[in-house]
């Protein structure tokens, strides 16, 4: 149990402080309830040795006592919101810019769901509970133990037996925790599972619609509810028990206490005052316990929650703290590089030189590796041989990004942001004018379909840009990548989405992007292949062929026999 208190402390990070100020005012708060016991002392005093005058003193004790709890409760619930929102917020975006630094390999093994759901739900979990859980449970232990251990000015040994009491349900409390602890992480998998299972379920429901798959996706999402709500009850059924036996203890406790106050005073060793305030006390002296006690069900949930999001938080980054390199020119090298996905070798010693202001041309069959050479320059991974260079340096010598600010890329799913077209387009330059923007959405074609919108530029896209057609959405990208205006461009030429008319506009902004650039561009259309200063054949881990469309079509090999078969050759997608 103090482990997982320890955690929400460590959680808290910059709002420590307020999580401590939030204990001890609740602390006060206790305190000043527990001078009600003070006040019952003179009412008994004025009641049984007929001390009237002190009548007043009593108001006073008990105005003081429930305005002084009252003030502490209110400053200890802010600060609990506040840290509990404060310390979640600087997670979440802790976390958002750690994902920019972690290699891409991270997000084939933890889905896209996972991650939401822990960013989201689970971290919800962790605001609306983790502060107000260590304020009242371990106020809560703090604040009986300080009022037992006061009854020692009454009846030291009532105070004895009432602090054993406190020991004996916070041992109950520890073995309750390690009984949950497992169901605790099942129960947070499970709840995870389900968010993951729900947007899967959402993202595909244009293709679960054009297959007629509602039901069998639908059983997905109704398995992971019927799961998580499973473990959610057998959470639930393991601290029932334990609930028992520290409501159990607390009435054998309080009931000892009754019983040893009455032998005592029936063996003439306590006054009739001092009997009749311990008989009091003893029914005040364990709620804070008990508020405590119920509220530690949540912790073993809230340790599975906190130690996910951590998960998420430690994982190993692309060293960040690279330095801030500035490239000699723009041209790209390959030497000696090997990558493989795990096991699947993609590239084997590959070998190339790309200089600076040329264009290469990366061809080759469906799943020889374009896509992932490019990404390898960008440093989306790291390579396991061999080492890529961006303007003369290392690409892990450099800062993240300072590298990325070298290098713009056009892919072609191109992903716009829920937000208007300027900041879409502003996206690699956020400090550009509207002017600027304006300018290079002219370049890139598109300046006539977004004046035309009724927002014009501050036309707010669907996610995923989804009001747009697949050629507009290009064009935004050719925008946003031209004013971004790094010195190294990699394109994907687009090969679906565009019909004819939208393609002459697309050609056109393209040739404007690439212009006095280097540019490696995975390339679909013969046209562009052909105008390409090297043509780069990949196949099965390997350069295959490499130089201009007419030296490689001399060459017999590869290229020439792909070209001659070009109508038939589904895989190329050249056109
Ligand atoms: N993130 C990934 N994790 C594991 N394997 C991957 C990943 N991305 C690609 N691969 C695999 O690596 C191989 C090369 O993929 P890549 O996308 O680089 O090829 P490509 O030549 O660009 O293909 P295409 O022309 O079809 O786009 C493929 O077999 C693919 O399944």
């Amino acid at each position: 149990m103090f482990g997982v208190l320890k955690k929400i402390f460590s959680f808290a990070g910059s709002r420590k402080k307020l999580l401590i100020k939030a204990i001890i005012i609740a602390f006060l708060g206790a305190l000043f309830s527990a001078l009600q016991v003070v006040a019952i002392v003179l009412t008994l005093d004025c009641i049984l040795l007929g001390k009237v005058d002190s009548i007043w003193l009593i108001l006073l004790i008990m105005l003081i006592s429930i305005a002084g709890h009252a003030f502490c409760s209110y400053h200890s619930i802010n600060l609990e919101t506040e840290t509990g929102y404060c310390m979640v917020a600087e997670k979440r975006i802790h976390i958002g810019n750690r994902l920019r630094y972690i290699p891409m390999g991270y997000f084939n093994d933890n889905s896209l769901g996972n991650i939401t759901a822990v960013v989201t739900t689970t971290l919800a979990d962790v605001e609306n509970t983790a502060a107000r859980c260590l304020v009242l449970v371990l106020g809560g232990f703090l604040n009986t133990l300080a009022l037992c251990l006061m009854l020692v000015f009454v009846e030291w040994r009532i105070s004895l037996l009432s602090v054993i009491g406190i020991f004996a349900y916070l041992l109950a409390t520890e073995l309750s925790q390690r009984a949950a602890y497992k169901t605790a992480y099942a129960r947070q998998h499970a709840q995870e599972n389900l968010v993951e299972a729900v947007l899967e379920y959402i993202q595909g429901m244009s293709v679960v619609k054009s297959y007629g798959l509602e039901k069998d996706n639908g059983q997905t999402v109704s398995r992971a509810v019927d799961d998580s709500s499973k473990k959610a009850l057998s959470l639930e059924y393991s601290l029932v028990p334990w609930m028992a036996i520290r409501q159990l203890i607390i009435r054998i406790f309080s009931i000892s206490i009754v019983l040893r106050i009455l032998f005592l005073y029936s063996a003439g060793t306590l006054p009739l005052s001092r009997c009749l305030l311990l008989l009091i006390a003893s029914f005040m002296i364990y709620q804070d316990l008990e508020s405590a006690g119920n509220m530690s069900n949540n912790l073993q949930l809230l340790g599975a929650s906190m130690e996910q999001a951590n998960a998420i938080d430690n994982t190993p980054t692309m060293d960040i703290d690279r330095e801030e390199l500035i490239p000699i020119d723009s041209s790209i090298s390959f030497k000696d590089v090997s990558f493989a996905y795990g096991s699947q070798m993609i590239l084997d010693h590959v070998n190339l030189t790309i200089p600076a202001g040329t264009t290469t041309a990366i061809v080759g069959p469906s799943g020889s590796g374009k896509t992932t050479l490019c990404n390898l320059i960008a440093r989306f991974w790291d390579v396991q041989g061999g080492a890529i260079f961006v303007g003369g340096y290392n690409v892990k010598d450099y800062k993240l990004d300072s590298l990325m600010n070298n290098i713009s890329m056009v892919f072609q799913n191109v992903y716009l942001f829920q937000d208007t077209i300027e900041n879409n387009i502003k996206f690699g330059r956020p400090e550009a004018t509207h002017e600027q923007v304006v300018d290079v959405a002219q370049a890139a074609r598109c300046h006539d379909f977004i004046s035309a919108l009724p927002q014009g530029y501050n036309t707010i896209l669907g996610e995923g840009g989804g009001t747009l057609s697949g050629g507009e959405k290009q064009r935004i990208s050719i925008a946003r990548a031209m004013l971004k205006n790094a010195p190294i461009i990699i394109l994907d030429e687009a090969t679906a989405s565009v019909d004819p008319e939208n393609e002459a506009e697309l050609q056109v902004a393209i040739n404007a992007l690439m212009h006095n650039k280097t540019i490696v561009m995975i390339a679909h259309r013969l046209k562009t292949v052909r105008q390409a200063d090297q043509i780069i054949v990949l196949n099965e881990g390997s350069i295959m062929q490499q130089g201009t469309h007419e030296t490689l079509l001399q060459q017999k090999g590869l290229y020439a026999e792909f070209i001659s078969m070009i109508k038939e050759a589904s895989g190329w997608k050249l056109v």
